[in-house]
């Protein structure tokens, strides 16, 4: 299982070109992080990665990735809806009973510390909670790419921590991890680190070169 990109090219109609002669492949069980300066187009990267916006040069291969999950920025919950209850609706999706799926539904709430938060409704949560709680339901939804874009931008700096030692751990389930982030921590917690300021047309002065990181 692996995704690929070749070539990639992309702008927006009125805008100028975001990034440029793109390429990379992640594999099962690696964690990229996608860096940048704001509006350098990381987001969009992550959509063109998902098939959601076609590049306007290039190709993205995704070979055997079936299900593709998403962690957006802005948190979205049922407000009445414990925690719990997020975690375990992807569990019953797939056929199991709640008996079944709440072992697994904590497991992942703990992974992101938030056991403690289990029966809270989602409109009590804190940003940072709502946030972790939305990577401890997509662990739950079992991805084979998970995308999370900026993940830690509402967490403070120990929470931050533990989320990116969670991040850089969850390839090793097998799945593909592909980050959108300004955070360096994160970037760290990666194995491969592209980042879109060497990709600008406008050849913009990249602070650090591309890197590989051994877990
Ligand atoms: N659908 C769209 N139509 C036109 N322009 C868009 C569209 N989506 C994004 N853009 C523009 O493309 C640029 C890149 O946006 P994107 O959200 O991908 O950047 P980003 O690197 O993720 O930014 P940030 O770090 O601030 O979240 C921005 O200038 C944005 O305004």
């Amino acid at each position: 299982m692996f995704v690929k990109a070749e070539g990639l090219k992309h702008r927006f109609p009125g805008t100028d070109t975001l990034f440029q002669g793109l390429s990379f492949q992640v594999d099962a069980g690696q964690t990229l992080a996608i860096c940048g300066p704001s509006g350098c187009g990381k987001s969009t990267l992550l959509s063109i990665l998902a098939g959601w916006e076609k590049p306007v040069e290039g190709r993205v291969e995704r070979v055997d990735v079936d299900r593709v999950g998403w962690v957006f920025q802005n948190p979205y919950g049922v407000a009445q809806r414990t925690s719990l209850d997020h975690v375990v609706f992807p569990l019953l999706a797939k056929g199991e009973t709640r008996e079944e799926a709440e072992p697994e539904a904590m497991r992942a709430l703990e992974l992101f510390d938030l056991a403690h938060a289990a029966s809270r409704p989602f409109r009590d949560l804190s940003g940072g909670e709502a946030q972790r709680l939305m990577l401890a339901r997509a662990v739950c939804s079992r991805p084979d790419m998970l995308l999370v874009d900026e993940p830690t931008a509402q967490l403070d700096t120990r929470t931050a921590h533990g989320v990116n030692h969670v991040l850089g751990n969850l390839a090793g389930q097998g799945m593909i991890v592909i980050v959108a982030t300004h955070d360096q921590d994160t970037r760290q917690a990666c194995q491969k680190v592209v980042d879109l300021s060497d990709y600008a047309p406008a050849g913009l002065p990249a602070d650090e070169e591309e890197t590989e990181h051994e877990v």
